[in-house]
This record gives C-alpha cells, structure tokens and sequence, in this order.
C-alpha cells in the first residue's frame, strides 16, 4: 500500500498578489520557502512547524501559496525515506555523494512529481531552476536528469519496485510509508496483538492531522468555538476540530481562553482530574508542564472544583511558557522534578506527562522521524523512572497520578511497571474506564490497566495513560 498522499489540487498558478518582495516569479519563492526551510531543518536542527510560519510572514505567502509551501515542506519531509529510496534508482550517483542543497531540491522534486497534483513538467522545470539557484548550472543539468527518471512512473510504480511484495516486512513497510525501521519494529510491537494494524498506523503518521481546538472549561465553551467555524471533536467534552483558517483568529484563543491542543492531550488531562478520589482534592501538580498544553486544561478544571495546580518545568523558558496557558491563580515554577522543591506527600493529583521520544506524535512533527536513533528511548528510560518515582513521593496517600507519554514505545510506557515492581503501595488504577468516563464514545483504547490512543483508531496522538493511586 502507497503512503498516504497529500493531494494538492492540480494547478501551476500558485501566484501570490504583488507586493514589496514580489521581485522572482512567485511560485518559485514557494518552493524556495519551502526549500529553505528544509534546510535548515537537516543542517541546523531546525523545527519544521516553528519555521515555516516565520519565513511565510517575512515572505508574505498567504492564502494558497501558503498552503502550497506547507504541503511541499511537511510531504517533503516526510516521505524523505520513500524519495530517497526512488531517487537512488534514478540517480547514477549514491545518495551519500550529492551534496545537502541539491538533495533536498532533489526530494522536493520528486515530492511533487509522485504526490501533488503539480504538472511533472512544471514540478521538473521548477526544480532544475532552484538546483541552479543553490548549486549552479552543472548541476542542475544533473537535477533534471533524475527527476525526468522519476517522473517515468507514479508512486505506485515506483513502490513495486523499491517495496516490492517479496521483501521482508519491516523493510517494506519502512520504505513505502517513510520510516526508519527502528520505528516500524517499536510501532509495531506497541500494536502487540492489533500488530496487523501497523500499515494503517504509519498511514496515520502521514496524514495531515486536523487543528483541534480545546475550550478551557469556565474561561471558553465549545459553542463559542463553533460559532467562530469550528466542528464538534468526536470524543473530548471540551474539544473542536478547525478544517480551515487560522486558529489565532478566534478571538478565544486569541485571548488565550482556548488553545490548539490535541484531543488525546485533552482526554488524559480530563481523565486525571475525572478519577475517583477519597478526601481532600485542593492541591494538583503537573510535573512536566512546559509549554502548558495540559496545564492549561487541568488548571482550567482545577479552578472549577476550588483546587489549585501547581505547574512545573526544569527549563526556565517553557516554564515561562506555562504561564501564558494558565489562569492567574495557578503557581508556576521552573524546577526539577527528580529533586523537587515541595515536600513528600503533598499533591491529591498529579500529571507526569513524561519527557519521552514523541513516537506518537510524528503527524504533527514531520522531521521528528529522522531526527534520533533507537538510542534516544534507551537515554529517556532513567529521566523517565526517575520522575515517576519522585512524583510519586510528592502524591499522598489516596492520591492519584497519571503517567503520560506521547509515545507507545514499550520502553516508555513500561517504565510505569519498571517504577512499581516490588511496591504494594501503589494501585494501578482502570485507565481506559477513566478516558471513556470523560469520552462516552471511546473504544479501543485497552482493556486492562493501562490505556492506549492511537491516532489511525481514535484521529488523536499516540497517547499512552496509567493511573496510579498511592494507597
Ligand atoms: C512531554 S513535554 C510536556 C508537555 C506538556 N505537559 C504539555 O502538555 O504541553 C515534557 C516536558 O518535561 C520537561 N522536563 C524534562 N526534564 C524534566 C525534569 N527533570 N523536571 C521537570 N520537567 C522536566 C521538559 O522541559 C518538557 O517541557
């Protein structure tokens, strides 16, 4: 099966209106947008969804060239792996031989050419002329040579031959939707018994996510956000999905009363502060706030019910930035949360949404993918049991937890098992009842202790939740 393709509607006439930077043909300060911002991706770690809106204002794209350079950046960067594996059999030099820029043109190329409705001849002849820009003449003549290969077959063609049906699975899986294998064997084995689902989940990871919108309870309602255009979210009581515009329009989120949050973001929050409690429910921590994308949910629901969060961050500036996602009487502090500042024993709830790999959100960073080796999860796992143990000291008796990854990799999410063993002090609580307790309509999302959310299932990032109670 082809990765999953973003279509973009055929047309050659990405022109933008005049202006003072409107020297060069417009459609090629698209692509040259789009270019730039995957270079700097690959040179400078760059991040794709922070970049590319900078260089569309400074550039002044909107409307439909705005969107074309979002499509060629995102498309590009993700399918790197399948265009590369096309491009190889079209070039007569190795991959590792061309240089960055004219690689990246490369990548760009065959991106139109095999997944947008882009004309081949106009995807090919806007190519040769950014190869000739960024690496001279010579080779753009090289450019134009391989692309017009690529251009030989469709998508579908090329996978037969590059994923053939023979090859071993993880290989072909890998080449045909674009990930490293690593991360096809650990999706794969996260799937465990739905393993058979492993195509449709790396489809998932392809596909545009939609902007879902979250209304923080007694600051915003859903209803105002769908009278500015939004869609009811099919699962989070406080969710809205946007298909079109842009969200800092609606003056709720301008305001900072709503956000752009995922859903599953917005259910294990929900389900943290929905779980049973015996006593006390004044005094809630997010360990590991920063940006503030749950912290601005739960001290939402916090305030609701007479309680306080206090929100946390080892580094200053996402701490900083926790502090515009919540309200006025939320504490927020930069600390670390494996040497806490508060006393053992002092929080009725606790969110511990994990510093991990983010495997489960690679539809919305589109380079994430290539960015770390398997390695990354190995150098997480002490981080990761170490803040679980010190959140659990902070947690009184009866309290509850909730540990949270955006990652379904084992090593991640069983590191809850890894901190519990040999404890009889801690109570794994039912985590999928608690999201369906804030999400009638979930299934699928486990059914033992801990819960699963999957974006080909359930359209939300790959969220692992367990609720531990300290008894
Ligand atoms: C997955 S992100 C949290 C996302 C956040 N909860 C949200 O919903 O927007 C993990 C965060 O953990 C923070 N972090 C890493 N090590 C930490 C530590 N030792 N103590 C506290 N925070 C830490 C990182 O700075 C990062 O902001």
């Amino acid at each position: 099966m082809p990765p999953a393709r973003n279509r973009h509607p055929r047309r050659d006439d990405n022109r933008r209106p005049g202006g003072p930077r409107s020297t060069g043909r417009p459609q090629d300060l698209v692509r040259r947008t789009a270019f730039d911002v995957i270079r700097a991706v690959e040179t400078r770690d760059a991040y794709a969804n922070l970049l590319l809106p900078a260089r569309l204002r400074d550039r002044g794209l909107t409307g439909r060239d705005a969107a074309l350079a979002t499509e060629l950046t995102y498309g590009t960067l993700r399918g790197r792996g399948t265009y590369d594996a096309i491009l190889a059999l079209c070039s007569d030099r190795e991959l590792r031989r061309i240089d960055g820029p004219l690689l990246d043109v490369l990548r760009l190329g065959a991106h139109q050419v095999l997944a947008t409705r882009i004309p081949p001849h106009a995807a090919v002849g806007t190519a040769v002329d950014l190869a000739r820009s960024v690496a001279g003449p010579g080779q753009s003549k090289f450019a134009n040579a391989v692309l017009r290969k690529v251009t030989t077959r469709d998508l579908d063609g090329w996978l037969a031959i590059v994923a053939p049906e023979g090859a071993d699975a993880t290989t072909r899986l890998s080449v045909a939707y674009s990930h490293p294998k690593w991360i096809v064997s650990a999706l794969r084995d996260a799937l465990g018994p739905d393993r058979g689902e492993i195509a449709d989940l790396l489809a998932a990871d392809n596909a545009r996510p939609r902007v879902t919108l979250v209304a923080r309870p007694g600051r915003a309602t859903v209803a105002e956000l769908l009278e500015a255009g939004a869609e009811p979210a099919p699962l989070s009581p406080y969710g809205a999905l946007l298909d079109e515009g842009d969200p800092g329009a609606i003056p709720a989120v301008r305001d900072g009363r709503a956000a752009v949050q995922d859903e599953g973001s917005q259910l294990v929050a929900a389900a943290l502060a929905a779980a049973p409690l015996d006593g006390r429910d004044e005094r809630w921590l997010d360990v590991c706030a920063g940006p503030g994308g749950k912290a601005g949910l739960l001290s939402a629901l916090a305030a609701g019910r007479g309680a306080r969060l206090l929100a946390a961050d080892v580094q200053p500036h996402r701490a900083g930035l926790v502090r515009r996602a919540v309200d006025a009487r939320t504490g927020v502090v930069a600390a670390d949360g494996t040497v806490p500042p508060w006393r053992p024993g002092t929080f009725d709830r606790i969110m511990l949404d994990a510093p991990c790999t983010g495997l489960g959100a690679l539809r919305r960073r589109p380079e994430a993918r290539w960015r770390r080796g398997p390695e990354a999860v190995a150098e997480l796992g002490p981080l990761q049991r170490a803040l679980l143990a010190s959140a659990l000291e902070a947690l009184r008796p009866g309290g509850v937890l909730a540990y949270v990854t955006c990652s379904p990799h084992l090593a991640e999410t069983r590191v809850v098992d890894d901190a519990l063993r040999g404890r009889t002090d801690v109570a794994r609580l039912d985590a999928p009842a608690a999201l369906r307790a804030v999400a009638p309509g979930l299934t699928g999302a486990g059914d033992g202790e801990f819960a699963q959310l999957w974006p080909h299932r359930h359209g939300t990032d790959a969220m692992f939740l367990a609720l531990l109670r300290r008894d």
